[in-house]
């Protein structure tokens, strides 16, 4: 893939994306193509900007990690000024037309989304702290509610509630794959909870976590009601995370936690079908 694509961080962004517009189908009485266009594009460069930044800032830790090591920058492909000037045109670019196409509130949480992540997360807490993802968590609301502000005109305790179900469930998303590549952190100096706890523990705050976070979204479903379809997409994410969460418990192995890091995302996408559902 081009090394500007890869910068993107695309297999991870189309999810918050997909945040985006299920905050405006969610919210929006009737929803149009142009408007969901905009967003759409919006959340694009805006999500891709960040990601791209946080490959420039991150450059270092990114050549000392295992798992990073061969992205765009510290293999060479791409110069740290170009993609620095890469991220920040297409931040900007984002930024700058949520304000424009989608209107001051969408287009505050568009901002508030870019610094919670790019700023906050990446240059002031990543290598201070191991709450470091709990400092830059907002930014996984900011996608949701930006589209539910584009879709209702506003944002209200309902929309906050929801956006709430991505902060919660951000730690065992990454703290599960941070496990696995605890050493890796270690020696990037990148504090993570698996780095400042012993294994036993991490394995139990994480997969505690991860049943929280499930427990949560069923709750948000049965306090804000919704149909079948709603109903039998939280419930197959519940199961999934159900199951990983006991896995990992039962097992506390590398293998189980990675499984409970790749399922996140599945299941975060069943919440958000489930949102699209009862639009
Ligand atoms: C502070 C917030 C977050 C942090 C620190 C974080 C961290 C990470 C990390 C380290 C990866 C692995 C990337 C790789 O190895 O290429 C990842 C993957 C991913 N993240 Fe997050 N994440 C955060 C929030 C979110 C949010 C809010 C969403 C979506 C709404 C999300 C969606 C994804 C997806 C879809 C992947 C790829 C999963 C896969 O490969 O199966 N992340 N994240
Ligand atoms: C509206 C808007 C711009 C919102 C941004 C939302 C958001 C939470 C983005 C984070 C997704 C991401 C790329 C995390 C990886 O960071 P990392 O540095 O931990 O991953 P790495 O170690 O793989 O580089």
């Amino acid at each position: 893939m081009n090394p500007y694509l890869i910068l993107l961080k695309p297999r991870v962004i189309w999810l918050l994306i997909l945040a985006s517009l299920a905050g405006y189908l969610y919210s929006a009485r009737q929803p149009n193509i142009a408007q969901a266009f905009s967003l759409l594009l919006v959340a694009f460069l805006s999500t891709g900007g960040a990601a791209a930044f946080n490959h420039y800032w991150e450059r270092d830790i990114d050549a000392a990690m295992r798992r990073t090591a061969k992205r765009p920058l510290p293999a060479g492909l791409v110069e740290p000024r170009n993609a620095l000037a890469y991220s920040l045109v297409l931040s900007a670019l984002g930024i700058a037309l949520g304000f424009l196409l989608l209107g001051p509130l969408p287009g505050l949480f568009v901002f508030l989304g870019w610094f919670f992540y790019a700023v906050v997360y990446t240059v002031i807490l990543k290598k201070r702290t191991w709450l470091n993802i709990l400092g830059g968590g907002f930014a996984g609301n900011a996608t949701f509610l930006g589209g539910y502000a584009l879709g209702a005109g506003t944002v209200d305790l309902h929309a906050v509630l929801i956006s709430f179900a991505i902060y919660l469930w951000i730690p065992s998303h990454i703290w599960a794959l941070a496990y696995k590549y605890r050493d890796d952190y270690r020696r990037a100096g990148v504090p993570m909870l698996p780095t400042v706890v012993g294994e036993k523990a991490a394995v139990a705050i994480i997969s505690l976590l991860n049943l929280a976070s499930a427990a949560y979204i069923m709750t948000l479903y049965l306090a804000f009601g919704g149909g079948l379809l709603g109903g039998a997409l939280v419930a197959a994410g519940v199961v999934a995370t159900i199951a990983t969460g006991a896995y990992a418990l039962a097992t506390k192995t590398d293998e189980a936690m990675w499984k409970m890091y790749k399922a996140s995302s599945p299941v975060l996408t069943l919440f958000l079908l489930a949102l699209i559902a009862n639009a």
